[in-house]
């Protein structure tokens, strides 16, 4: 049994994803304390909603609530954990060390993050376990996590700048398209014109970036005909110091992950 604690967007988007790849509703217990939206779930997914003392019973026990609401959860948990549950977290910033101190030094926690495209199966999750966790535990946690998307076993040390980097990565690729749609509009172009060359541009480009297994500098060299369009394009982000932009703002996503370990 699995239980998901905390079904915001990326608590619904693992229970969406894990019940499109397989697992059926009656393998997944969701604790949601907003009856209004655990009504929904329960709805709309066929899960059983239950009390968090009731899910810390489960197989496996995932946490999905903000970093700021981990601790006080955790030390709920711990009086009502399983024998032989694993805990997976998948809260930005808190470390393997906060949730055992919490949930007890013999617990076997695995510290995951994973983003929102997990809701369509194609996730990108990054896992490290803590001292109690064996190979076997990170191999299920892989295991249920692989439903969703592919996993990527990591050092703990880099755990804040996966956050940076695949965690919040999604959003930069929205921020893009959002950008590009307000150009075209700018220009005069209807909106759902707009919407519909960026929405299908950039699921083109990133398909190609996945399936070809080109470097993204090759693939930009390929759309940049001398003396044309994108290279003009291309000398004005340059211009804007767009790249260091980029760079400083994942920077600032890995700082403010490793902030929230401090509370
Ligand atoms: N969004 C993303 O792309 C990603 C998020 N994460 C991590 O996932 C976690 C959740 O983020 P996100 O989904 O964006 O945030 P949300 O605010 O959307 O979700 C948090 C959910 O937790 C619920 N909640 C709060 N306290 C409890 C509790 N004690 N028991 C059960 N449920 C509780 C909230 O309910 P209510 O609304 O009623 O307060 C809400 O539904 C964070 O730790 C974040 O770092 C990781 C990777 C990507
Ligand atoms: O913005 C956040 O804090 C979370 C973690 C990674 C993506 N969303």
């Amino acid at each position: 049994m699995i239980a998901i604690i905390g079904a915001g967007k990326m608590g619904e988007a693992l229970l969406a994803g894990l019940l499109g790849t397989g697992h059926g509703p009656g393998d997944v217990l969701v604790t949601e304390p907003r009856a209004e939206h655990a009504a929904e779930l329960r709805e709309r997914y066929g899960v059983r909603t239950v009390p968090a003392a009731e899910a810390a019973g489960a197989d496996a026990l995932v946490l999905a609530v903000k970093p700021q609401d981990m601790v006080d959860l955790l030390d709920e948990l711990n009086p009502h954990l399983g024998a032989g549950t694993m805990v997976i977290s998948v809260a930005a910033g808190i470390t393997t060390a906060v949730l055992e101190k919490h949930l007890g030094d013999g617990v076997p926690v695995v510290r995951a993050m994973p983003n929102t495209p997990a809701l369509v199966g194609k996730g990108m999750t990054a896992v490290t376990g803590g001292r109690a966790a064996g190979a076997d535990h990170l191999e299920r946690a892989q295991e249920l996590l692989r439903a969703v998307g592919e996993v990527e076993v990591v050092a703990e040390r880099h755990m804040d700048t996966v956050t940076a980097i695949s965690g919040s990565g999604p959003a930069y690729f929205y921020f893009i398209a959002e950008t590009m749609v307000e150009a075209g509009v700018a220009m005069g172009m209807p909106r759902a014109t707009a919407q519909r060359l960026v929405r299908q541009t950039i699921s083109g480009a990133s398909a190609m970036l996945g399936e070809s297994g080109e470097h993204p500098v090759v693939l930009r060299e390929a759309v940049t005909s001398p003396g044309g369009t994108t290279a003009a394009a291309v000398r004005e982000l340059d211009r804007h110091g767009v790249r260091t932009a980029f760079t400083d703002a994942i920077e600032a996503a890995r700082d403010r992950s490793r902030a929230l370990s401090e509370g």
